[in-house]
C-alpha cells in the first residue's frame, strides 16, 4: 500500500496539471492533496528503500555525463581536427603549386591556412552528430520493444568505447586529409547514433526512479561539456606536443565510458534501483487512473474526511469530463496542450546550435598575447558555454518565470536570435562579407555568457514545464514528444549553421 501511495505522490509531484478546462477538476484535486504530501511521502519513505549513501543518485549522475561525452569531446576538439585538416590540405595545395612561382606559392597557401575550414568541419561535425539523435529517437521508439533494454543500454555504451578508443588511436596514425576527414565524420555519425539510443533507453529507465534523478540525469548531461572543457585545458597545459595533447584528451572519454559502463552494470546490485525497477514501467493510463481513484479511497494518510469526500467527488466530476478513466493518450492532444514548449525548444537549441559550435569556434582573440590565443577558444567558448549553460538549467530548481500558462514564452525565446547577427560580427578571419564590428574579447565574452545561460535555462524551462501542462497518465507521451522536438531544434540549428556559416 505505502509502495502504491508512494507510486501516485511521486507521480503527482511530477505532472501538476494544466488550465485546460477538461483538466481542471483532476487539477483541483491535485491542489487538494498538495497539502498531504509532504507528509504522506514521510510516511512512505519509511517504508521505501532509501539510496544507500546516494549512490544511485552518483550513477545517474555520471550516466547523463556519459550521454554527451561523445557530443561534447569532438566539439571541444575542433582546433585539433581542424589543425589536421587544414594544415594537411594546404600543404597539398603546396605541392600542386609550380613553385616557380613563389609569391603565388605563398599566396595559395595563405589563403588554404585562413580559410580555416576548407572542408566546413564544425558544420559536417554539428550536422552528422545531430541527425542521428533525431533518427534514432524515432528508431528507439520501436527498437525498446524488440531489443532488451540491458542490451541497448550496454551495447551503446561498449560501442561508443570502442569508436572512442579508434579516435584516440588516429591521432598517430597519418593518412590523407580527405581520408581523415571521411573517417572522424563516420566516427562521428556512429558514435552519436549509438549515443542517441542510450540516451532514449537510459531517459525510459529513468522515469520509473523518483523526478529528482531525471534532474540529476539532466544535470550530468549539462556537466559533461565543463568535463570536455577541462579535460582540454589540463591536456593543452600538459606542454607535450600538439598530437600528444590530442591522445591524452581522447583517452579521457575512453575512461569515462569505461566507468559509465561499470556504474551501469552496478544499478541492478543497488537495492534502491532494483526496488524501482521492479514496478512496472509501463504504467497505463488506466491503471495509473485506477491506481489513482482506489488509492483515494483507501490510502493509509491522514486525509481530512471532508477533503476526502472533496477529492471523490472531482475524480467523479473528472471522469464525466473526460469520458471516463479508460482513456487512451491522444499524441495530437498532448501536442495541442504542450505546443509552446516544443516551440520553445526547437527555436532555443535552433538558434544554439546554428551559431554553437560552427561559428563561435572560428572566433579569435583580438589579442596578440600568443598563450591566451591558445587557450582563447577552450576557456572562452567552451568553458563558458558549459559553466554558464548548466547554471542556467540549475536556476529552475529556483524559478521556473514566465510560468506553464504564458504564450509568449516562443517570443521571448525569439530574442535570443541577436546572438546569431552577433558571433557573426566577432573576430573571425577570412571573412568574405561581414565586418568585425565585436573585435574585443570581452564582446565575446558577455555574448556567450548571456547566451549559453539563456540556452540552459530555456531548455531546462520547456521541459520542466511540459509535464506541467498534462494529465498524470500524459506525461510519458510528453516525455516522448518534447525529446523528438529537442532533437529537431538541434538539427534545425546544425542546418542552419551551414547557412550563417557562408554569411559571414
Ligand atoms: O544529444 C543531446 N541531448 C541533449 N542535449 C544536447 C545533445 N547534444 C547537444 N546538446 C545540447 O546542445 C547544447 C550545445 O552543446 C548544450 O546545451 C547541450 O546540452
Amino acid at each position: 500500500m505505502a509502495r502504491t501511495a508512494a507510486l501516485l505522490i511521486e507521480n503527482h509531484g511530477k505532472c501538476s496539471l494544466s488550465a485546460c478546462d477538461t483538466d481542471e477538476s483532476l487539477r483541483s484535486l491535485l491542489q487538494v492533496n498538495e497539502g498531504h504530501q509532504k507528509e504522506t511521502s514521510r510516511m512512505s519513505l519509511k517504508d521505501e528503500v532509501q539510496d544507500k549513501y546516494r549512490l544511485v543518485a552518483v550513477i545517474v549522475f555520471i550516466l547523463g555525463l556519459g550521454t554527451l561525452l561523445p557530443w561534447n569531446f569532438f566539439i571541444t576538439a575542433i582546433p585539433y581536427f581542424q589543425s589536421r585538416l587544414t594544415t594537411e590540405k594546404a600543404l597539398d595545395r603546396i605541392s600542386e603549386l609550380d613553385y616557380s612561382n613563389t609569391s603565388l606559392a605563398n599566396n595559395t597557401s595563405d589563403k588554404a591556412l585562413h580559410s580555416g575550414d576548407d572542408f566546413q568541419f564544425n558544420n559536417w561535425m554539428t550536422l552528422l552528430a545531430q541527425l542521428p539523435l533525431l533518427l534514432c529517437t524515432f528508431l528507439n521508439s520501436f527498437l525498446y520493444q524488440c531489443v532488451p533494454e540491458k542490451v541497448r543500454i550496454a551495447g551503446s555504451m561498449v560501442a561508443i568505447l570502442f569508436l572512442f578508443t579508434i579516435t584516440a588511436v588516429l591521432v598517430k596514425v597519418e593518412m590523407s586529409p580527405q581520408t581523415f576527414f571521411d573517417v572522424t565524420m563516420s566516427t562521428i555519425w556512429f558514435i552519436n547514433a549509438f549515443c542517441a539510443i542510450l540516451q532514449g533507453s537510459l531517459f525510459g529507465l529513468l522515469t520509473l526512479l523518483p523526478q529528482t534523478y531525471s534532474s540529476l540525469f539532466l544535470s550530468g548531461q549539462g556537466m559533461a561539456g565543463t568535463f570536455a572543457a577541462l579535460a582540454m585545458l589540463l591536456s593543452m597545459s600538459s606542454g607535450a606536443d600538439h598530437r600528444t595533447t590530442a591522445l591524452g584528451y581522447f583517452v579521457t572519454p575512453c575512461i569515462g565510458t569505461f566507468i559509465s559502463i561499470m556504474c551501469y552494470l552496478m544499478l541492478p546490485r543497488l537495492d534502491f534501483a532494483k526496488f524501482h525497477f521492479s514496478k512496472s514501467g509501463s504504467n497505463s493510463a488506466k491503471n495509473y487512473e485506477l491506481d489513482t481513484k482506489a488509492e483515494l479511497l483507501q490510502q493509509e494518510v491522514n486525509l481530512e474526511a471532508a477533503e476526502q469526500k472533496q477529492a471523490m467527488h472531482k475524480v467523479k466530476e473528472a471522469e464525466v469530463l473526460t469520458g471516463e478513466g479508460a482513456q487512451k493518450v491522444s499524441m495530437c492532444a498532448v501536442l495541442r496542450k504542450i505546443w509552446i514548449m516544443a516551440v520553445t525548444i526547437v527555436l532555443t537549441f535552433g538558434v544554439t546550435l546554428s551559431v554553437f559550435p560552427a561559428i563561435t569556434a572560428a572566433v579569435q582573440s583580438g589579442t596578440t598575447d600568443e598563450n591566451w590565443g591558445r587557450f582563447f577558444n577552450p576557456v572562452c567558448c567552451f568553458l563558458i558555454f558549459n559553466v554558464m549553460d548548466w547554471a542556467g538549467r540549475s536556476l529552475t530548481s529556483y524559478t521556473l518565470w514566465p510560468g506553464p500558462d504564458c504564450k509568449f514564452l516562443p517570443l521571448i525565446v525569439a530574442v535570443r536570435f541577436i546572438f546569431v547577427p552577433a558571433f557573426m560580427l566577432c573576430n573571425i578571419s577570412g571573412k568574405s562579407y561581414l565586418p568585425i564590428v565585436f573585435g574585443n574579447d570581452a564582446w565575446f565574452v558577455i555574448f556567450m555568457i548571456f547566451f549559453s545561460f539563456t540556452n540552459g535555462y530555456f531548455v531546462s524551462l520547456s521541459m520542466c514545464l511540459a509535464p506541467k501542462k498534462v494529465l498524470p497518465h500524459e506525461c510519458e507521451a510528453t516525455g516522448a514528444i518534447m525529446t523528438f522536438f529537442l532533437a529537431l531544434g538541434l538539427s534545425v540549428g546544425a542546418g542552419l549553421s551551414f547557412l550563417f556559416k557562408a554569411l559571414l
